[in-house]
C-alpha cells in the first residue's frame, strides 16, 4: 500500500475527528480532573480517579479512554507506579496551566469560555454563513446576534468572557512587566483602551508606580468598576475618543475588528498620544502570524484566526497585513519588541 496515501489518510482522520480532543479536554474540566490530582498531592490511579469522581462501575473503562486519549497529547502523563499495580496519571506542564492557585496565572478560566457552548455553537455555522451575503459574522447565525450583543444581555457571557481575558493573560503579563523598564521608560501616563476590567492596567501601575494608568471600556464592562485609587475607569467608544496619554495599549482589540475598523481605532489612539520625540507610542499586543517564539507552532494562532472569523469582523494577522495598516492609520515606523509564545509585542511610533 502506498505510504503516501496511508499518511494522508491518517491526517484526514485528524482533522475531521480532531475537535474530539476539545471535548474530552471539556471532560476532563466538568469532571473537575487536574484539581482532583492537584488536591491529591501526588498522581492517582485510575481506580482512585474513578472512586474519587464517584462514578457509576460501568464509566471505569470509559474514564480510562479519556486519560489515555489526554495522555497522548500531554495533559497528563502516565507513569508506571511499582507495587501499586496500575498506571497511575499525574499533570504536566499544560495541566498545571489550570490548576495554579494564584488566579492571575491560572489558565482555566479562558480554556473554560472557549469550550463552552456560546463559543463552539458558531464554528458549526461557518459554511452557512460562507454562501450568504449578509455580512454578519458566523455567530449572529448561531445566536441571533453579535457576541458582544450577547455578553451586554447575558451577564453570565459577560463575566465568562471578562474572567478569561483575565485569565488568558498570565504569560503575557509577566513578558510586558519583564520589558517594562525599556517600555515605561520616562513615561508618566498609560491608556489602556478596550481593557476589560483592567487586569493588565493594575499590573502596570503596581509595578512600574510612576505610570498613571487609565482603563478606556464600554459602559456595560467598566460601568460597575469602582475607581480603586490604582486605575482610572472611563466608560467611552474608542471609536470616538481616546483619553489622552504617552502610551496608548491595544491588547487583543485590533483582532476583533476589519481591516477600516482598526485603522479607525489606530487613529483614535495616535491622536492621544505625544509625538515619538516626547515619548508618544502605541503598544499592540497582538498574534503576528507566522511569527513564533521558539519550539511554538503556529498552530495556535491559526486556530484563534477561526475562533475570530466566527465570533466578529476581524482575525489574526501577518507583519504584512500588519504593517499596511500600521502605515495607513498614519504611523512612520514600528518595531515587534517580543515575541512570546504565539502572542507578540509591537511598539508604533507617531
Ligand atoms: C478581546 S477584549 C480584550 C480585553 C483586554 N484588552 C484584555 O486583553 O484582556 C476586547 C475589549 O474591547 C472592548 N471594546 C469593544 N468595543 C469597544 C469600544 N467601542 N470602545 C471601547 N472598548 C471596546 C470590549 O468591551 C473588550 O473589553
Ligand atoms: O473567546 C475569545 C478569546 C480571545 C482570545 C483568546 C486567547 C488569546 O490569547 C487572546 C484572545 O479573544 C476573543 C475576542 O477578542 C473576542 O472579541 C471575542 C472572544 C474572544
Amino acid at each position: 500500500m502506498d505510504s503516501n496515501l496511508l499518511q494522508a489518510q491518517a491526517g484526514l482522520w485528524n482533522l475531521t475527528l480532531g475537535y474530539l480532543k476539545s471535548m474530552s479536554l471539556k471532560c476532563a474540566l466538568d469532571l473537575g480532573i487536574p484539581n482532583i490530582i492537584d488536591n491529591n498531592g501526588q498522581p492517582m490511579t485510575l481506580s482512585q480517579l474513578h472512586s474519587v469522581l464517584s462514578l457509576h462501575p460501568s464509566k471505569k473503562s470509559p474514564l480510562r479512554r479519556v486519560m489515555r486519549l489526554l495522555t497522548y497529547f500531554g495533559f497528563f502523563i502516565e507513569k508506571s507506579s511499582a507495587g501499586v499495580g496500575e498506571e497511575v496519571y499525574d499533570l504536566t506542564t499544560q495541566s498545571r496551566l489550570v490548576t495554579q492557585k494564584d488566579k492571575s496565572t491560572n489558565m482555566l478560566a479562558l480554556i473554560r469560555c472557549l469550550l463552552d457552548n456560546t463559543w463552539v455553537k458558531p464554528s458549526q455555522y461557518i459554511g452557512d454563513w460562507f454562501v450568504q451575503d449578509e455580512k454578519e459574522v458566523p455567530a449572529v447565525l448561531a445566536h441571533g446576534c453579535t457576541f458582544w450583543e450577547l455578553a451586554s444581555q447575558e451577564p453570565k457571557v459577560n463575566k465568562m468572557f471578562n474572567d478569561a481575558m483575565v485569565s488568558g493573560s498570565c504569560l503575557l503579563n509577566d513578558v510586558i512587566v519583564k520589558h517594562g523598564d525599556d517600555i515605561f521608560k520616562g513615561i508618566k501616563s498609560l491608556v489602556d483602551v478596550g481593557g476589560g476590567k483592567g487586569a493588565m492596567a493594575e499590573l502596570i501601575a503596581k509595578s512600574f508606580s510612576h505610570v498613571r494608568c487609565t482603563v478606556l471600556d464600554l459602559p456595560n464592562v467598566v460601568g460597575d468598576c469602582p475607581n480603586n485609587g490604582i486605575v482610572k475607569f472611563v466608560s467611552g467608544d474608542m471609536f470616538t475618543y481616546v483619553p489622552p496619554a504617552d502610551i496608548v495599549l491595544l491588547k487583543w482589540v485590533l483582532h476583533d475588528w476589519n481591516n477600516e475598523d482598526c485603522i479607525r481605532i489606530l487613529r483614535r489612539c495616535k491622536e492621544a498620544i505625544p509625538s515619538r520625540e516626547a515619548g508618544g507610542k502605541v503598544i499592540v499586543c497582538e498574534a503576528v502570524v507566522g511569527s513564533t517564539s521558539a519550539m511554538i507552532s503556529e498552530e495556535p494562532q491559526l486556530l484563534l484566526d477561526m475562533l475570530m472569523l466566527t465570533l466578529t469582523e476581524g482575525g489574526e494577522r501577518d507583519e504584512n497585513q500588519w504593517k499596511s495598516m500600521f502605515i495607513e492609520a498614519g504611523f512612520s515606523s514600528y518595531k515587534i519588541i517580543n515575541t512570546t509564545g504565539f502572542m507578540s509585542i509591537i511598539e508604533l511610533y507617531p
